[in-house]
């Protein structure tokens, strides 16, 4: 078995991170680029975070904290207090991340390349950060410019506009080119 590779939109809904610390700070990053409303539960938080448009609760967790939430971050690091969240999480129907045992939750986080839209995201399946992130750093290197993917779409655009045969051999032509560019066979 394996995990669904799938990129959700989730632009407006309201994420919830227990914990304040130093990875809830990495997933308040990765979720507001995403476009989620984020609050915060910690009774202590890291600085960085009055810099960030997130609303903190300084306080423990307690139960109905998750009330609306469509995404859950338990990083606490008190093993007790994540299971409540996942289970809360999970009564509620919301996916949820436990940040210490990612095989509790039913959503892991990627290491992300990332270059105009262009997203990569890797998953080892198990809990191998540092592969994740090697991964995802060769594939940066990868990654075209924002202005050579502009000319791809262009030229995609006006391919879809011609008549066949003209249409399929304008789109080989492309795809030979993207393969080429990116070293794929
Ligand atoms: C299962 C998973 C969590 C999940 O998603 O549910 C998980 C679990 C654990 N990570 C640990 C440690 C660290 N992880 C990082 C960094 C990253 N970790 C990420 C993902 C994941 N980490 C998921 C699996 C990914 C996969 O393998 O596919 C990245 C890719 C994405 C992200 O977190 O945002 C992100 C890079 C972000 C970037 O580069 O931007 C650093 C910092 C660093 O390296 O700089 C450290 C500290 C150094 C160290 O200890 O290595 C520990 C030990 C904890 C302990 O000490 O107890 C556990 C738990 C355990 O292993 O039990
Ligand atoms: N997934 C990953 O990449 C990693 C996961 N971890 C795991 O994540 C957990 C958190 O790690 P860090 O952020 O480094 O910890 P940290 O020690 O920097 O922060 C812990 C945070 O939890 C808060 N907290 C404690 N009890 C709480 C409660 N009852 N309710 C709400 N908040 C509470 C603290 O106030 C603090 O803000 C650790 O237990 C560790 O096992 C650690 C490193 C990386």
């Amino acid at each position: 078995m394996s995990l669904l590779p799938a990129f959700l939109d989730l632009r407006g809904a309201r994420a919830v991170i227990v914990g304040g610390g130093r990875v809830a700070l990495r997933r308040a990053h990765a979720l507001l680029r995403a476009g989620l409303s984020v609050t915060v539960v910690a009774p202590e938080v890291q600085a960085e975070f009055s810099g960030l448009p997130v609303t903190v609760l300084a306080r423990p967790y307690a139960q109905g904290d998750l009330h609306g939430a469509a995404l859950v971050v338990a990083a606490t690091p008190d093993a007790r207090v994540n299971a409540q969240v996942v289970a809360e999480a999970r009564a509620q129907g919301s996916l949820v991340n436990d940040a210490a045992d990612a095989a509790r939750g039913s959503l892991r986080f990627a290491a992300v390349a990332e270059e105009a839209g262009v997203q990569v995201a890797v998953s080892t399946g198990r809990e191998l950060p540092m592969l994740a992130q090697a991964l995802a750093q060769r594939c940066a290197e990868l990654l075209p410019t924002e202005a050579q993917l502009g000319r791809w779409t262009a030229q995609r655009e006006a391919a879809l506009t011609l008549p066949e045969p003209q249409k399929h051999a304008a789109l080989d032509t492309l795809r030979a080119d993207i393969r080429r560019a990116l070293g794929a066979a």
